[in-house]
């Protein structure tokens, strides 16, 4: 894939939902599948999840291939508003490394309102995550109707929570219409495999 063909994908979600913790999983999905990918973290004062995720692909990804964005005091605005650093970020990846396939753009925990501005994002998924209560989906944020793809993570706590998967299922089917939805267990990986066949097929093989 070329310079201008690069795959932006968005991540957006509450504080803590699991974005983190689904880039995680997909990074090694992806190179196992031979793509080449390059992550992006917008942190609000930080660098620590760019840290972290250098740390973690050590062994996948070249360092330079994993950026932190720093978006001060209000996480969306990197992500919708004014996005130029997060494509400076993109065009200096695809510089360094032209055949760069897709791009992860992890944004900062935000609330149910956070989404991608389509210039940065060409698929976005919203995270959203059943231990803090069965009753999101029917809020209806703008993350959760307008997202691509909708995930809702940590199916493993959803005993522990009294969240019940049918509820949150019947929900989500309402408020997306025929937009899909997956469930995920980042913690034990489950899931993941639903969440790559959509990218793949809307994005990657797009
Ligand atoms: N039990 C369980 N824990 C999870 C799951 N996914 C993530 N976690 C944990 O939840 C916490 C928050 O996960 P992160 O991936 O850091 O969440 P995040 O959305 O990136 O958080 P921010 O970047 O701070 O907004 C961590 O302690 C994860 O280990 C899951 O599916 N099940």
């Amino acid at each position: 894939m070329g310079y201008r063909d690069v795959a932006k994908v968005g991540l957006g979600g509450p504080v803590g939902s699991g974005k983190t913790a689904l880039v995680k999983r997909l990074v090694p999905e992806l190179v196992e599948r031979d793509y080449e990918v390059g992550v992006i973290a917008n942190d609000i004062m930080t660098q620590e999840d760019a840290d972290v995720f250098r740390e973690t692909f050590a062994d996948l990804l070249p360092a330079d291939l994993v950026e932190g964005v720093e978006t001060g005091a209000c996480p969306h605005t990197g992500i919708r508003e004014d996005p130029s650093m997060n494509l400076a970020a993109v065009d200096e990846f695809t510089e360094r490394h032209p055949e760069l396939d897709v791009v992860l753009i992890e944004s900062g925990g935000d609330n149910l309102a956070a989404t991608f501005n389509p210039e940065l994002a060409d698929y976005f998924l919203f995270v959203i995550s059943v231990a803090e209560g069965e009753d999101i989906p029917r809020k209806r944020g703008p993350g959760v109707t307008q997202a691509d793809l909708l995930v809702v993570n940590k199916t493993d706590l959803a005993p522990h929570v009294d969240a019940d998967l049918d509820v949150i299922e019947a929900d989500a089917s309402e408020v997306r219409g025929d937009d899909p939805f997956v469930f995920t267990d980042c913690k034990a990986g489950e899931g993941i495999g639903d969440v790559l066949e959509h990218v793949e097929r809307e994005v990657l093989f797009a």
